[in-house]
């Protein structure tokens, strides 16, 4: 059996002052941080084998302060997969380590001309129904923005291929990304339909463990 781990990156300072985020690149707020070394806490005991972030700082900052509560010696290296950065990046054999892979498609949906609004101030403009539409519905896309099928649209594949490969291999896998890309991850192993999905909210810093065997997610656990 193994293991899929999901967290939500920690608070943002943008998640503060309730602005939409999407694709901007904002890092944690201090709460945040502590929200990350909390997880990392809940976490130390998991022999995790491989880590997942998607390309936002706020996930990789929340991914390397989690990284650093684990009761392990495996040294968490963020891999390099282009040019010189790749190449003399290299290391002893001997060394084991914990892979941290940045990969796009686990970025958040983009909310397009929404980002960098305040959530409050567009509920008020265009009305509570519309901005639930905007967060929450399976198809409905923000102005110039990604709606959740076009964001699972391109973070299923990735999950089906690369994690699922990990966690058949055996392997304990960490996926730090956000609120929507967990999101459609979450659709996909619970099986959850359009509706369903509606009322689905996954909070900032908050690790949620399945175990993985005979190609079935079970036994779902909010740490
Ligand atoms: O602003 C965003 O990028 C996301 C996550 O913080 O917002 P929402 O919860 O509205 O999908």
């Amino acid at each position: 059996m193994s293991h899929l781990i999901l967290i939500r990156h920690g608070q943002s300072i943008w998640n503060d002052k309730n602005l939409f985020t999407g694709w901007v690149d904002i890092p944690l707020s201090q709460k945040g941080i502590f929200e990350a070394l909390n997880a990392g806490e809940k976490l130390s005991k998991f022999n995790i084998d491989i880590v997942y972030t998607s390309k936002l700082a706020r996930a990789i900052q929340t991914a390397l302060i989690l990284l650093s509560k684990l009761d392990t010696q495996k040294t968490p290296v963020i891999i390099h997969t282009k040019g010189k950065m790749k190449k003399w990046s290299n290391y002893a054999s001997s060394i084991e380590i914990i892979p941290i892979i940045q990969k796009k498609e686990l970025n958040e949906r983009y909310y397009g001309t929404l980002q960098g609004l305040n959530k409050k101030e567009v509920g008020l403009k265009y009305g509570e129904q519309q901005l639930k539409l905007w967060r929450r519905s399976f198809d409905v896309a923000p102005p110039g923005g990604e709606s959740l099928k076009d964001n699972l649209k391109r973070t299923l594949p990735f999950f089906k291929q690369k994690v699922v490969e990990q966690l058949e291999d055996g392997k304990d896998v960490l996926i730090v990304a956000h609120g929507n890309s967990l999101r459609a991850i979450t659709k996909y192993i619970e099986n959850l339909d359009e509706n369903q999905i509606i009322k689905v909210e996954i909070p900032t810093g908050t690790p949620i463990v399945y175990n993985y065997e005979n190609k079935i997610f079970k036994d779902k656990v909010i740490l």
